[in-house]
């Protein structure tokens, strides 16, 4: 499990995030919402150790791991998708999964010698590359690929990786149509392996109340609301904060 006690960072006099306290189990995706500048992305900083909180804490499966950098909490077991950042840009799509599986398997980083051997390795990146509908461009350049197969890329890496939490900061963002697709059916599977924790942060609330169980809202870097999806959308500070409705006024005029 997944706990946050009071996690707060102030930049300067602005309080990013407020004394957040939430905990997330395995076998849930929670969503994480709330209007632009209200905290998510720095949320998820601060868990992962990007960024140092000001106070609180952060642990996993009951350990304290406040103290911890980024790589040692990625060691622990935190997965992130980075934006792209991931990606070596300039091996393979193929090389660029089968480092990560290596990785995972412990078996060092060196591309050309392991994998006469380790025929289990080569299997399983390329189990990888089929999850993510990225077989027949295994040979291309990582920064050759259009953006959403890049994405998609990065999500293959993170699978490669088998963290024990999957934390997703706006996964379809700037993916075509088309591509959308793919990335939620991932989201999906690794849903249904019931010992994973997902955090998503997402604006697009259709995509939101498709995969969550749960939706916590951060609103001026507080915590402002947590439950299951069709009550939290349903709620004023949700329904305030992205469709602009405020409830009293709406209640007002339809009984004018
Ligand atoms: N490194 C930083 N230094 C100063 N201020 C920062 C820093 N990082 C974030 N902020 C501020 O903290 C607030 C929260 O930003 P954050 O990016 O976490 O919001 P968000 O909810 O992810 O927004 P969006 O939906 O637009 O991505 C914003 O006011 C932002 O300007």
């Amino acid at each position: 499990m997944l706990e946050t006690t009071d996690l707060t960072v102030r930049f300067g006099g602005h309080v990013a995030v407020n004394a957040v306290s939430c905990a997330f189990e395995p076998g849930t995706l929670t969503a994480i919402v709330g209007p632009n500048g209200a905290g998510k992305t720095t949320y998820f900083n601060l868990i992962s150790g990007q960024i140092k909180a000001t106070a609180g804490r952060v642990k996993l499966n009951g350990v304290d791991i406040s103290a911890r950098g980024a790589p040692a909490r990625a060691q622990a077991g935190l997965g992130r998708a980075f934006q792209l950042t991931n990606l070596f840009p300039n091996l393979t799509v193929r090389e660029n999964v089968r480092l990560a599986v290596q990785a995972r398997a412990g078996a060092g980083l060196n591309l050309w010698r392991i994998w006469s051997d380790r025929r289990d390795l080569v299997v399983r990146a390329d189990e990888v590359l089929e999850a993510v509908a990225l077989s027949d461009k295994g040979d291309a350049l990582a920064s050759s690929l259009p953006h959403g197969d890049q994405r998609k890329l990065e999500v293959g890496i993170l699978m490669a990786l088998e963290p024990q939490v999957f934390m997703f900061d706006e996964p379809t963002a700037g993916m075509s149509v088309d591509e959308v697709p793919v990335i939620l059916n991932l989201i999906r599977q690794l849903k249904a392996d019931r010992t994973k924790t997902i955090l998503l942060v997402e604006h697009k609330m259709d995509v939101v109340r498709e995969l969550a169980d749960r939706i916590i809202v951060l609103h001026n870097g507080e915590l402002v609301a947590d439950g299951e999806p069709e009550a939290v959308i349903a709620s004023p500070v949700v329904q305030q904060a992205y469709l602009g409705i405020n409830p009293e006024e709406r209640d007002q005029e339809v009984a004018a």
